[in-house]
């Protein structure tokens, strides 16, 4: 059977790992940093995300679901806390019962890594950042000159994936790749408990639009709240601007006054946590030689606006069995299946979610859009089946999300056409009435 190597033991890699493991691989895992089970919470990246059905059905399937999802906290809608007026909670589905899951990043990556230890045939090498790799032999190098050698090496080390740095070092014009950064970056604040109860109502992710900014909370079990605010990076409002703790207080005063109450250390954790990136990463091909691939946010990292990027990770890993099953494990076959099957919907969702900022930070405050929600989950009542929201269809289903772009565009030409011809008839009306 054939060895495996998988660079990065984050979401991915390590869900991978337990994949890989249970279908017989000889599995090496290399992270380049040390283990986060002994050395604890990490800092500079999202302290909690909201994990939904794909990732969920991921999980389902090697049995780790329940546990996973014990500690989470399912959010059923949008809680908008709008500058002037009262909040107002928006739910995510018609029945107002189906949630997002917040969960810590911190928690799920420790007990994927638990159950990838656990699975037969697996090894987990922490400290050992990639450094180099002959895709032509399935050599890897690594940061302490170790070397390793697989038959197969999946790349699955995250946004800034040296696996692809590497692909594209080997394979020169052969690779393409585009980052495109987002002219906004996030920084995370805590919200903590008070007198130990949550702040805020637990079962909503909260936001506040700010029209062209914006910020959000996810609740952690521990009863505190992660605020995330995505701002510009530059220009009025932006993290550049806002130099003195006097400037930091004066800002939130005039645009979140209510969180000065609820982030007692609101001066200090916007002085010390850093500003993190935000873009897309798009590159071509996936695999190379039939024997390295990417997978996760090394083939196609996202901005976290939908709430998917490790959800769609988790998808990629599903994607890869099933193109295993499909040819009989012939790599060779599997690795461009696999991104035959993925590139369009990591294109899809990588729209989405962009198209999904704009949602959150502007129109969620807006009547029009409040309204429109209400007719469209009305439609969903009176069509049932028929008529199905992106929103559920993104977060509740495994409807691949390129059939979701195309059905929800679908559903919308036939609202429009039928929009048209009831205005027409309301038109004809008027005008027989008046010309009577
Ligand atoms: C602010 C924010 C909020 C988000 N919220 C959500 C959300 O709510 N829901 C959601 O589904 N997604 C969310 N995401 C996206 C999600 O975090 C990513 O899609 C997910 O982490 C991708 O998993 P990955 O394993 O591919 O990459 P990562 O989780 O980044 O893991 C990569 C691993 O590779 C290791 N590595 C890197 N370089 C090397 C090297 N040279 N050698 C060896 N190892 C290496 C890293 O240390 C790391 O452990 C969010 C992202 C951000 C930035
Ligand atoms: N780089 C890219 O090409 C792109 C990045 N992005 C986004 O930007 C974000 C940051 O990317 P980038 O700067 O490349 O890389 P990283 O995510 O690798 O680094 C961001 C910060 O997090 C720290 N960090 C990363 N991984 C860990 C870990 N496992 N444990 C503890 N600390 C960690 C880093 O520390 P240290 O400095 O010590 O490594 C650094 O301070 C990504 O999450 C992604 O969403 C989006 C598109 C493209
Ligand atoms: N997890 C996130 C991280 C950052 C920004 C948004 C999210 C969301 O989950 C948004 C949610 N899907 C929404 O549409 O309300």
């Amino acid at each position: 059977m054939k060895h495996v190597a998988v660079v990065g033991a984050g979401l991915c890699g390590s869900l991978l790992a337990c994949y890989l493991g249970r279908r017989g691989y000889t599995v090496d895992l290399y992270e380049r940093r040390p283990d986060p089970r002994v050395t604890g919470a990490e800092r500079g990246r999202s302290i909690n995300l909201a994990l939904s059905e794909r990732g969920i059905d991921a999980l389902r399937r090697i049995g780790l679901d329940e546990q996973v999802l014990k500690d989470a906290l399912p959010m059923r809608g949008r809680m908008v806390h709008p500058l002037q007026g009262e909040t107002n909670f928006q739910p995510y589905s018609l029945s107002g019962d189906r949630a997002i899951n917040s969960i810590g990043r911190g928690a799920l990556n420790d007990a994927l890594l638990d159950a990838a230890q656990a699975t037969e045939g697996v090894t987990i090498h922490f400290d050992r950042p990639l450094t180099a790799l002959d895709p032509s032999v399935g050599t890897l190098g690594f940061a302490d000159g170790s070397q390793a050698k697989a038959d197969i090496v999946l790349g699955a080390d995250g946004a800034g994936s040296a696996t692809r740095g590497l692909l594209m070092a080997y394979a020169g014009e052969g690779f393409t790749e585009t980052v495109s950064f987002l002219d906004y970056g996030y920084k995370e604040l805590t919200i903590p408990a008070r007198d130990g109860e949550f702040a805020l109502d637990p079962g909503a992710l909260h936001i506040w639009p700010r029209g062209t900014s914006m910020m959000i909370a996810l609740p952690n079990p521990d009863r505190s709240f992660t605020g995330t605010l995505f701002w510009p990076n530059a220009g009025t409002g932006s993290f550049a601007s806002l130099g003195s703790p006097a400037a930091v207080e004066r800002h939130f005063r005039q645009n979140y006054p209510d969180l000065l109450e609820l982030i007692p250390n609101l001066v200090d954790d916007y002085r010390h946590n850093p500003v993190g990136l935000l873009g897309t990463v798009k590159c071509a091909p996936w695999q190379m030689l039939g024997r390295v691939g990417l997978i996760g946010d090394a083939a196609h990292a996202i901005v976290p606006f939908y709430g998917q990027g490790a959800n769609a990770s988790f998808e990629d890993v599903v994607e890869l069995d099933r193109c295993l099953d499909a040819t009989g494990d012939n790599w060779a076959e599997a690795l461009p299946l696999y991104e035959r099957g993925r590139r369009e919907n990591s294109e899809a969702i990588a729209e989405m979610a962009l198209a999904n900022f704009v949602e959150m930070r502007d129109k969620v405050a807006d009547p029009f859009f409040k309204a429109g929600k209400s007719v469209e989950h009305t439609l969903e009542r009176l069509l049932p089946g028929k008529y199905v929201s992106r929103y559920e269809l993104v977060s509740f289903s495994t409807t691949p999300y390129a059939d979701v772009r195309r059905r929800v565009k679908k559903q919308h030409q036939v609202l429009g056409a039928v929009a048209g011809t009831l205005v027409g008839l309301a038109a004809a009306a008027l005008i027989r009435r008046f010309t009577r």
